[in-house]
């Protein structure tokens, strides 16, 4: 069977590690020097839990390829984890090794891609790929010493949930095969403490995760902190109270199946949505520092547009207007601006 990872930074190879002991995993990979890093250690990098006294485990993959150098001629599973913004340009150059058989998983924060995808590549119903969507709150980051390898920290334990995104998202009801696939089998089974569910149950737990991003990954970035840093501070508290109230009044009127979904009714009040932002936030990743801030760190483009702006998109689809997430927004995108102009003023 050919597993490729597209998209093999943080959250990639924390998955790809829990999978390489039963299956030959591949990475794509489009950084020479890490090609190159990852030929010297024999296919090997590390992983080390900070969470668990810095223990520190070997994983082997099978090998690690140029998006046009693949040695399988189809791809049966690929796991995509690059950033939202990147989806469709770096699976551009692999879609003749994908087709209707292969199943293709996205684990990614923010919402909207699977849109994008069914938009702008698959808009043929028939012809598109099995999808799952996974929504992940462990949490991954790099240091510094460790740049160009696959040698990452895993600084949070949380989960992995994964479901089937229906074909065409207008019959959300389709039957759909998780259950049987070996590979989303192995994750089951593996300690990354995943599970699987139905479309319905998994919307509300990507709404319940993208409320954490909006409140801890911009303001992180905006203040420039790592995530504990933002705790016990009574604005800290007044400013989620405000992104996760009006993203959810935005969310329950842009996904009007939450109105009927029991599990949204017990999970997506403002009062839950809060403590559990900053339970994911402030107690399972005190320590780390979030994507974004290492993206806005490193003058990274940002998944801020699938973020609080995904609340913003769909406040505007449904007539509404969504201000505090769209100042979040807006300051997010001067604080990147002013790093670059900052580091080209240094030059
Ligand atoms: N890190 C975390 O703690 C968490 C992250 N997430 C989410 O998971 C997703 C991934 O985040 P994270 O792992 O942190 O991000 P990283 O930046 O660590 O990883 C993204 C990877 O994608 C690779 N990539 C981008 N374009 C291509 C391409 N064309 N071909 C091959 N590889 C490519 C990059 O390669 P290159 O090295 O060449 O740039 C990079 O290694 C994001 O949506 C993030 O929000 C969710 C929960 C926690
Ligand atoms: C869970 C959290 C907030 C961890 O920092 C995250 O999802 C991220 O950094 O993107």
């Amino acid at each position: 069977m050919s597993v490729y990872v597209l998209g093999a930074g943080g959250v990639g190879t924390l998955i790809a590690s829990s999978l390489s002991n039963a299956l030959k995993v591949n990475f794509v990979v489009r950084n020479t020097a890490k090609l190159n890093n990852l030929a010297k250690t024999n296919n090997t990098f590390a992983i080390k839990r900070l969470y668990d006294n810095n223990k520190t485990i070997k994983y082997t993959i099978n090998g690690a390829f140029p998006a046009d150098k693949l040695p399988d001629s189809k791809i049966d599973f690929l796991l995509i984890c690059v950033k939202t913004f990147d989806t469709v340009k770096s699976l551009t150059p692999l879609l003749d090794k994908i087709t209707s058989k292969t199943r293709i998983l996205l684990v990614q924060n923010g919402m909207g891609v699977v849109d994008e995808l069914y938009s702008k590549i698959w808009t043929n119903v028939d012809s598109r790929p099995t999808i799952y969507q996974g929504v992940i709150s462990h949490g991954v980051w790099q240091s510094p010493e460790n740049h160009d390898t696959y040698n990452y920290n895993h600084a949070g334990f949380g989960y992995l949930k994964i479901c089937q995104v229906p074909r065409d998202l207008q019959n959300i009801t389709a039957k759909d095969t998780i259950e049987n696939d070996d590979v989303i089998r192995e994750l089951v089974q593996s300690d990354l403490n995943v599970s699987t569910y139905s479309y319905e149950e998994l919307l509300v737990y990507q709404i319940q995760k993208l409320l954490v991003n909006c409140c801890m990954n911009s303001t992180t970035s905006i203040v420039n902190c790592i995530n504990y840093k933002l705790a016990d501070l009574e604005e800290t508290d007044a400013l989620f109270t405000s992104i996760v109230s009006e993203g959810l009044n935005v969310l329950k009127t842009a996904y009007p199946v939450l109105k009927t979904s029991p599990l949204a009714t017990e999970l997506l009040s403002v009062e839950k949505e809060v403590k559990f932002v900053k339970h994911v936030g402030f107690t399972i990743n005190s320590k780390n520092s979030t994507s974004m801030r290492q993206d806005v760190l490193n003058l990274r483009n940002t998944e801020i547009d699938y973020i609080n702006g995904h609340i913003v998109k769909k406040a505007w689809e449904s007539g509404m207007t969504a201000p505090v997430n769209d100042t979040i927004s807006k300051l997010l995108k001067i604080k990147l601006a002013v790093n670059r102009r900052t580091a080209q003023e240094k030059a």
